[in-house]
């Protein structure tokens, strides 16, 4: 298992030691030990899983207090451009963002800690992904900030004509009307 930074304090990439043999492979995708020794000293609680088809948008979704989530993202099947946007109002990186592309192949996860806003989109055929959350849905506490703002100038790589959003997910605020935490 090795820990990448990235741009953003606290947002790491985990790449996880894949054992491959006749049969196929075999990764540790979650170890509780490893996790609060070498990342973050987390209880996660809750375990969700989507299926999404190519040019599927979701985000950029966040809980408000007390109800925020730090995530552990990553993709079963096909392959995303997954994003996270710094929304803690004392971070020096607020609204910058850190992006990473998650897949089958590099089987890459990504820790996004609490005081994040989190999206990704789908790059392949279809994707399947599956995330840890520390903090129980909460669907009260919801809270978003649109995926297209300017000032985010976030690259999702893909034609915005190609874009599937859910009707909510089309009208969330922009970063400066969004609630910072
Ligand atoms: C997130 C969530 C949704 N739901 C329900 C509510 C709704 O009827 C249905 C679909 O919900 P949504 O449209 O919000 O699903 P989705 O757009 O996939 O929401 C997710 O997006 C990604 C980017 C995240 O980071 C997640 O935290 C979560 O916000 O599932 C739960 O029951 N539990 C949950 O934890």
């Amino acid at each position: 298992m090795k820990v990448i930074k990235t741009e953003i304090e606290g947002a790491v990439i985990i790449e996880p030691r894949v054992f491959g043999d006749e049969r196929g492979y075999f990764f540790e995708s979650y170890s509780a030990r490893w996790f609060n020794e070498n990342v973050s000293e987390i209880n996660f609680v809750q375990d969700n899983e989507s299926k999404s088809k190519y040019g599927v948008l979701r985000g950029l979704h966040y809980q408000l207090p007390p109800y925020t989530q730090a995530k552990l993202v990553r993709v079963v099947k096909g392959k995303v451009l997954d994003v996270a946007v710094d929304m803690r109002k004392d971070s020096p990186t607020l609204g910058k963002h850190a992006v990473v592309e998650l897949s089958e192949e590099n089987k890459r996860m990504f820790f996004i800690p609490k005081g994040f806003a989190h999206g990704f989109v789908v790059l392949s055929d279809e994707v399947i992904f599956q995330y840890k959350c520390d903090e129980f849905y909460a669907p009260g506490h919801e809270a978003a900030v649109r995926f297209d703002d300017p000032e985010l100038g976030i690259d999702w790589k893909i034609p915005a004509e190609d874009l599937i959003l859910s009707e909510k997910d089309k009208k969330h605020p922009n970063f400066r009307e969004a609630i910072l935490l």
